[in-house]
């Protein structure tokens, strides 16, 4: 059980980290461990379907879907009504977790949390940047973005350490220490981490909002950068663009994969639902990080619709509908 103040303002704990650290994984383990709170949960999903809301296990009607936007930014009005609907609630939320899009700026985030408006209602607890051990120094377009998440953080953990050797985590922690005077970081698989460093930890200050982001040009060992400004400041929305594809046609889970391999590297992330012909009862989950590949038999369908609902995110112009549909629909 974790004890919290007793002052009534609600904590908040911000996940951040780029697209596909892991932050539904750590969402569902907290949402799943032994803490006893009362948890609002606020989903924020760059693309216009919220598939994280879907992935986030058991408590599905508590969810709070902040979809088609980014909280940082386009849709942070929509962060403010829910968090005051949230806040409204006869049976008031003892905990607020949200999890950012991985295109967002905790920094403006938290500022929207430190707000006026919501004095004495909710309290910053911390902010948490997911960091990927295998793809930190993927897309160095993106360097930029990645390092303001993990400057504006109180605590990285360095996710994924599974998936490679222990020299390239060591890569990733030097790389840390050349870039940040101080940091706080814990590795994890799955994003296993003690409730304990997560929940109620106090450590948000105002003042790490001035942090220093380190310069966005000294990339990380292989990154393969060109040296050009990869500037894209704060509007990082039109640095990302999403795709969207739903079908209710069943498609061949064979040569699905393969089809996948296809997708231009400046597709990031692809995550959603298919409909199998092989298997029509139960949802396939298809996860693309990078490079990495997941494609797994879920639960059935249960009261959802059967329908393949898949969101891709990359670089402007990377990925088209007719793309989406050629891998997804016609894969074999
Ligand atoms: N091997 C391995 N896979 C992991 C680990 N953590 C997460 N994953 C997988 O990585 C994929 C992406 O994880 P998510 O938790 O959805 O990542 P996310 O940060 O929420 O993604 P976005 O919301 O799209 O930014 C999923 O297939 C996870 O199962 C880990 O430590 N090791």
């Amino acid at each position: 059980m974790i004890e919290f103040g007793s002052a009534s303002a609600v904590p908040v704990t911000i996940l951040t980290g780029f697209l596909g650290a892991g932050k539904t994984t750590l969402l569902n383990r907290i949402l799943t461990g032994n803490h006893g709170l009362r948890v609002a949960v606020l989903v924020n999903d760059f693309g216009s379907i919220n598939v994280d809301a879907d992935l986030v296990v058991g408590i599905e009607d508590d969810v709070m879907s902040l979809a088609n936007g980014c909280v940082c930014c386009s849709i942070r009005d929509d962060l403010i009504e829910t968090v005051e609907t949230v806040l409204a609630r006869p049976e008031r939320p003892e905990y607020i977790l949200l999890e950012a899009s991985g295109v967002s700026d905790p920094s403006s985030i938290a500022m929207t949390f430190t707000d006026q408006r919501f004095r004495d209602k909710i309290r910053l607890d911390s902010i948490m940047c997911l960091v990927d051990a295998e793809q930190v120094f993927a897309a160095p377009e993106q360097m930029e973005l990645k390092l303001r998440q993990i400057a504006f953080s109180d605590m990285v953990i360095l996710n994924k350490v599974d998936l490679v050797e222990q020299e390239s985590v060591q890569k990733v922690h030097d790389w840390l220490k050349s870039r940040f005077r101080r940091y706080r970081l814990v590795e994890a698989v799955n994003a296993d981490v003690p409730l304990e460093i997560l929940l109620s930890v106090g450590r948000f200050a105002a003042e790490q909002l001035n942090a220093e982001v380190p310069d966005r040009h000294e990339h990380g060992p292989g990154c393969g950068c060109d040296g050009h400004d990869h500037t894209h400041g704060h509007d990082h929305a039109a640095h990302f663009s999403t795709t969207m594809l739903r079908s209710d046609r069943p498609v061949p889970l064979a040569g699905l994969r393969e089809a996948i391999k296809r997708l231009p590297g400046e597709v990031y992330r692809v995550k959603g639902f298919v409909l199998s012909e092989e298997d029509p009862d139960h949802r396939i989950v298809v996860q693309v990080v990078g490079k990495r590949i997941d494609i797994a038999r879920e639960e059935p369908w249960g009261d959802r619709t059967p329908e393949t609902r898949l969101v891709a995110i990359g670089a402007p112009g990377a990925v088209s509908e007719e793309m989406l549909e050629a891998v997804f629909l016609e894969p074999a």
